[in-house]
């Protein structure tokens, strides 16, 4: 019972599945506290002890991908159907891969500002799939057939979180793509992997964190070729494999061009429309703005490009962010939260700097 005698509102309970290493980041106590002052139990779920044990459960938020974890959460969701998963495998599936990670961009997206005035179009860059055991000459006919120019950037295929996930190397001219395949470059990066066009932007990048309908954009500091030599892990012949740069939060890369932020229309409109597209609440992409007179590495008319999305990404770096998860928490039990057009709420900021050592990948 309330003070003046009102039953009390049924407690709700959401429960959480992440690898250890994040739970320890993502579920702090301030987390838990906010969201119990509002009625909402967050319940860390440990993968290997049967769910049944843990639930039931309101809602579940997860981010682990084993096939047995698969199995086991559509088992108990059949025998506790009211338990809403949020999101579906089947769209976080074609996330954790790099080659079907931009399919939302096969077809371009177009924006129109307030009142019909200003028109955007968004793109994602050109890149093609390197399998393992690919040879030089198969190399050499992909990237001759997909019309693409040195400078490039080889990618893991995987983005699912294992290790070396995130790692990234610049190919200063297309020999390297050779000697990539040959196992000629810098140790520790291989095959399956993507190459991509890289894109002149300035050295500043905007990271566009999305909780349903909720939108928080981050600049933050990208890739800017030629690489400060304190950003080379290491290099071999054309290649060089580089230090994870957008996790150095907003200190400004030394070479980085400052630059406007895209307007919140935009930003806006992008986040909703990849909402609708990935039928995702929890991801956030990487945006930039690339530089004027690149005809090759850009298509014609993209005003902007986006060139990374992760799923359920490092939310709790956002400043006040477990107001932000206890607010999408809420929006969801209430069900309001479903339709992918519905703005909650718009914010955008620059962290202050934080040092070098952040990165844990
Ligand atoms: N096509 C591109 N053109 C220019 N720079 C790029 C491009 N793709 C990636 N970068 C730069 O490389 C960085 C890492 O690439 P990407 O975001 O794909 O990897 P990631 O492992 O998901 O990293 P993060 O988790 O930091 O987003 C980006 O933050 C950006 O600075
Ligand atoms: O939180 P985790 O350790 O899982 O790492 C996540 C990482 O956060 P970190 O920067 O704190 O490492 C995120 O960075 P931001 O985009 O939010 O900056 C993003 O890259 C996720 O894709 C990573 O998850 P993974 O893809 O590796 O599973
Ligand atoms: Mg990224």
């Amino acid at each position: 019972m309330t003070e003046d005698g009102r039953a009390e509102p049924p407690r709700r309970v959401v429960g959480i599945a992440l690898l250890p290493a994040k739970a320890k980041k993502h579920l702090g106590p301030k987390l838990i506290e906010t969201a119990a002052q509002m009625g909402i139990d967050i319940r860390p779920v440990h993968v290997g002890k049967p769910l049944k044990e843990q639930g039931p459960f309101d809602i579940l938020l997860h981010k682990i991908r084993r096939k047995e974890w698969e199995e086991e959460l559509a088992e108990y969701s059949k025998e506790h159907p009211h338990m809403r998963i949020v999101d579906s495998f089947d769209r976080i599936r074609p996330i954790m891969s790099r080659f079907s990670m931009l399919a939302p961009f096969d077809k371009d997206i177009s924006l129109t500002g307030p009142q019909g005035h200003g028109r955007v179009r968004v793109c994602a860059p050109q890149q093609i799939s390197i399998p393992e055991g690919c040879t030089r000459e198969q190399a050499r006919k992909l990237l001759g057939e997909a019309g693409m120019e040195a400078p490039l950037l080889a990618k893991p295929l995987w983005a699912d979180g294992r290790d070396g996930a995130h790692g990234l190397a610049v190919i200063h001219e297309v020999e390297g793509v050779e000697q990539l395949v040959s196992g000629e470059g810098p140790s520790g990066f291989g095959l399956p992997a993507m190459l991509q066009q890289y894109v002149e932007h300035g050295g500043c990048l905007f990271k566009v964190f999305v909780m349903g309908p909720i939108v928080v954009m981050v600049r933050r500091p990208s890739l800017h070729i030629p690489v400060p030599p304190e950003d080379v892990q290491d290099e071999a012949g054309f290649i060089q494999t580089i230090a994870r740069i957008s996790s150095f939060q907003s200190e400004m890369a030394g070479t980085a061009v400052l630059q406007g932020d895209p307007p919140q229309w935009v930003v806006q409109g992008l986040a909703q429309e990849l909402r609708r597209r990935l039928g995702l609440n929890l991801f956030n992409f990487d945006l930039l703005q690339p530089s004027p007179n690149q005809p090759g590495r850009v298509p014609d008319g993209a005003d902007y490009m986006v060139i990374d999305i992760n799923y359920f990404p490092g939310f709790e770096k956002l400043p006040n962010y477990e107001n932000l998860m206890v607010e999408f928490l809420t929006s969801l039990l209430q069900g309001k939260a479903e339709d992918p057009r519905a703005l909650k709420k718009f914010v955008s900021f620059s962290q202050k700097p934080l040092s070098r050592a952040a990165p844990s990948h």
